[in-house]
């Protein structure tokens, strides 16, 4: 009996299988980490092959502990971190090099360059994005510029390259001579290298970063019955499982939260931070600092586009505390140490190691804690760090409002992602924005999400409706800080936002 969905989430410092029943609810989960390969400062790296690795080892290890086989899974999706992007040898499935992470900046060169010759930001009309070193393209050109292997391959013909759902569905659909070389219109469209109108792959773009469209894979919908293939040995689900959904991480949260209708939106606290937007069927191009990008596409459907504002760092400033500073030992002990304290009593961490992403776009910002004096503790940076995630959202949502003026309706913000867990995090979030903000009881939304498309594309589940209905929320923060507070707050944020720009 077919009686579960199972879900591949390959994210950014952790690869789960998540196996869902008809409720979606979660039924086994196995999860294990990779390395963090960082060479040289601003650089990241993962190891493709641990990832594959780690992959096969969390279906099998899920799937013992609830005592099933790839056989009891009427399909599987796959969601994954976005952007990383990682080259291979078509005959023997080996990677040529690392993944280069989509928090890497080592692409700089090249997209300071683009913005020179071709004008800043100079694919935004075909692609929806600006010119940053977030994207794939220019790490894959990276790659094939500086990687004697990667080159030599492209010029052979042997070369394939791959965002992470690409590498992962093409090992689970057989590898070599067997697997299926595809990715869906989310993580296509984080390369720079789609267009938003055609959803498939810009000539001229392809031409610019000297790119062969033949060692890219095929653009496919992100709930589709057939285009994604079927599993086939020597992947750990044997022959014949569907691979009925892929979606980046940040859109499969969305499909998860079930916001299908424009307006609704929803923010994924965990390494990064994400907030998507649903629009509708209509692409809508920021003024202000925000990515265009397809929120999904069901198999025969138009697809459904958001706008996404994207924070780097979020967690990952949680774990730099824990790891650079050593001020607490584990990321959930912040929030006791934040405690220790009334308010920030001035202080503003500002986390941009590597630049700052949406909405403001400045690479040459760099980390700064401002507004110290000696009345500082401990609690109050621990506070300052915790706060920088919650006023980085709102910075996105000023700019989706300046965006869309009076058609924002944005009365409250779905979340979900390990920060979550940070019940201050949570209530100053709803205090600044002055919006309620609602937690589901299903806390993994992104593989639930990859688990809904697969789902709906082989009947398993019947529409989006019957989704919905199952959404049920867990917890709501309501918005108590008076106005004049939130005001003074927020302006003392911004200013030292600018003190973070022109460090480089
Ligand atoms: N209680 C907490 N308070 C603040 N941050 C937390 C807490 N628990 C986990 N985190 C942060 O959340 C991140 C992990 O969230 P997760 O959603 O698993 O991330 P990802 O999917 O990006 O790997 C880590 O960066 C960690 O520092
Ligand atoms: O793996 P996560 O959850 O940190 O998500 C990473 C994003 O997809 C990057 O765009």
């Amino acid at each position: 009996m077919t009686s579960y969905i199972g879900a591949v989430d390959q994210g950014t410092t952790s690869t789960r299988f998540i196996i869902f029943d008809q409720n979606g609810n979660m039924v086994s989960v196995s999860r294990t980490t990779h390395d963090q390969i960082c060479e040289k400062p601003g650089w990241v790296a993962h190891d493709p092959a641990q990832i594959r690795d780690n992959t096969f080892t969390v279906i099998e290890r899920a799937l013992a502990k609830a005592g099933l086989t790839g056989k009891d899974l009427a399909a599987i999706g796959v969601t994954n971190q976005r952007e990383t992007v990682a080259a291979w040898d078509r005959h023997t499935g080996k990677p040529l090099y690392h993944a280069v992470v989509w928090q890497c900046a080592r692409s700089d060169e090249i997209c300071r360059n683009l913005d020179a010759v071709y004008g800043k930001d100079c694919f935004r009309q075909q692609t929806g994005l600006p010119t940053a070193t977030y994207f794939s393209g220019p790490k894959i050109k990276w790659m094939m510029d500086h990687v004697p292997a990667v080159r030599q391959a492209v010029d052979n013909g042997t070369a394939l390259f791959g965002t992470m759902d690409t590498w992962v569905i093409w090992n689970l659909t057989g590898g070599p001579g067997k697997g299926n070389h595809v990715t869906d219109v989310t993580n296509a469209s984080r390369t720079l290298l789609m267009n938003l109108n055609t959803l498939d792959w810009d000539p001229d773009i392809l031409k610019t970063l000297g790119i062969p469209r033949d060692c890219l894979p095929a653009i496919v919908p992100s709930s589709d019955p057939a285009a994604l293939g079927r599993t086939h040995a020597p992947g750990p689900l044997g022959h014949g499982v569907t691979v009925g959904g892929a979606l980046g991480d940040q859109q499969a949260a969305l499909f998860g939260h079930t916001c299908f209708a424009p307006g609704e939106a929803k923010n994924t606290y965990g390494t990064g931070c994400f907030l998507l937007f649903n629009t509708g069927h209509k692409i809508i191009f920021s003024r202000h600092g925000l990515l265009t990008t397809p929120a999904y596409q069901i198999h025969g459907e138009r697809p459904v586009y958001a706008l996404e504002g994207s924070i780097a760092y979020a967690g990952a400033l949680v774990q730099w505390v824990r790891d650079n500073l050593g001020l607490i030992a584990s990321a959930p002990e912040i929030e006791d140490l934040a405690n220790t304290v009334e308010d920030n009593g001035d202080v503003y961490c500002v986390p941009a190691f590597s630049g700052l992403f949406a909405p403001h776009w400045r690479p040459d910002a760099r980390g700064v804690i401002a507004g110290l004096t000696q009345y500082a503790t401990k609690g109050h940076i621990a506070r300052a760090v915790l706060e920088a995630t919650a006023y980085q959202t709102k910075d996105i949502v000023e700019a989706i409002s300046k965006d869309l003026g009076k058609h924002l309706d944005l009365t409250a913000l779905k979340v979900d992602g390990g920060m979550v867990e940070n019940h201050t995090l949570m209530q100053f979030q709803a205090d600044i924005l002055d919006k309620k903000v609602i937690r589901p009881k299903v806390t993994e939304t992104t593989a639930l999400g990859a688990a809904y498309a697969a789902g709906l594309a082989v009947g398993f589940w019947p529409d989006t409706g019957s989704l919905k209905e199952k959404w049920q929320a867990h917890t709501t923060w309501y918005p108590h800080m008076d106005d004049l507070r939130r005001t003074r707050l927020y302006d003392s944020w911004q200013k030292a936002v600018k003190t973070s720009f022109g460090w480089c």
